[in-house]
């Protein structure tokens, strides 16, 4: 079970960190290096420090390296079985299309957990559930600026949709025992109403770093009791720390200090 698995890591390490793997072209040409030898090296330096790594598949497919894609998530299954990959693929479409986009996710690539777009409702998200060791992401309350035009809209219920993503999710979607939740960093105030519509329900939050998140707030917010229950995701802040030839010396230190400032507020 990918929940397991990640709980696990993160009690094994003592780290709510997910590294972002967000590879942008002209940044690693710079360094003179190919991109699945930058891969390997940023998953080295950082590995000891994350509960999982998060590859973004568009930085991936606009430059037609799914084959990178592919090796670099065996990479990481091969010399760190214990670290979930969770494919950042953000997909959603009608159910045929839907089991297409698992196979993809989870046959070809072999990730660990895909995160999803419940727009077209809950029939389209059964695909993805019914691979009951596989983790299954939802956007519920995303990151960026603009998230609210659609996802604070408050319906008839008098509760806003992104709640409504969340209720649904606890309470009808997840059979199978295996749907997060995705809210932003950006939106402690909805990362509270989120937590206490879910209960334990693991969510991922990307936004600390680059995009300027209030990490105190979000574990103030969203941190369970056990003090696990949330996957803080950060890419361009670690894995573009440095961009010198130390560059993976800079993401390592960049992971550790992340890793230690998100301990800092578990445990104060
Ligand atoms: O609400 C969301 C959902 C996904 N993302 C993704 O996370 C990373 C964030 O990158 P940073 O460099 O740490 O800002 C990126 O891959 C996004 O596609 C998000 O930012 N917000």
């Amino acid at each position: 079970m990918f929940i397991d698995k990640l709980e696990q890591r993160q009690r094994q390490v003592n780290s709510l960190l997910c590294v972002g793997l967000d590879p942008q072209p002209t940044k690693i040409e710079a360094l003179g290096i190919n991109l699945l030898p930058w891969l390997k090296n940023i998953i080295d330096a950082t590995a000891d420090h994350v509960c999982a790594f998060k590859p973004q598949i568009a930085h991936f497919s606009a430059m037609a390296a799914e084959q990178p894609l592919t090796d670099i998530i065996q990479y990481i299954h091969q010399n760190y079985p214990d670290i979930p990959v969770i494919l950042d693929s953000k997909r959603g479409d009608i159910g045929s299309t839907a089991e297409r986009y698992a196979e993809e996710a989870f046959g070809r690539y072999q990730a660990d957990a895909l995160t999803v777009n419940p727009y077209l409702g809950g029939d389209t998200l059964s695909p993805y559930t019914q691979y009951k060791d596989k983790g299954v992401v939802v956007l519920c309350k995303t990151s960026n600026q603009q998230s609210g035009q659609l996802q604070d809209l408050v319906l008839q219920s008098g509760q806003p949709l992104f709640l409504q993503v969340a209720q649904l999710a606890a309470q009808y979607w997840n059979n199978n025992q295996n749907i997060l939740l995705v809210v932003g960093a950006t939106y402690p105030e909805q990362l509270a109403a989120v937590r206490q519509q879910v209960g334990d329900m693991p969510l991922l939050i990307p936004g600390i770093g680059a995009q300027g998140g209030d990490l105190a707030a979000t574990l103030e917010a969203g941190l369970r009791s056990d003090g696990l229950g949330l996957i803080i995701s950060a890419s361009r802040s670690v894995i573009y720390a440095g961009d010198g030839t130390d560059y993976a010396k800079q993401a390592e230190m960049a992971a550790e200090q992340l890793k230690m400032d998100i301990n800092h507020f578990r445990t104060h």
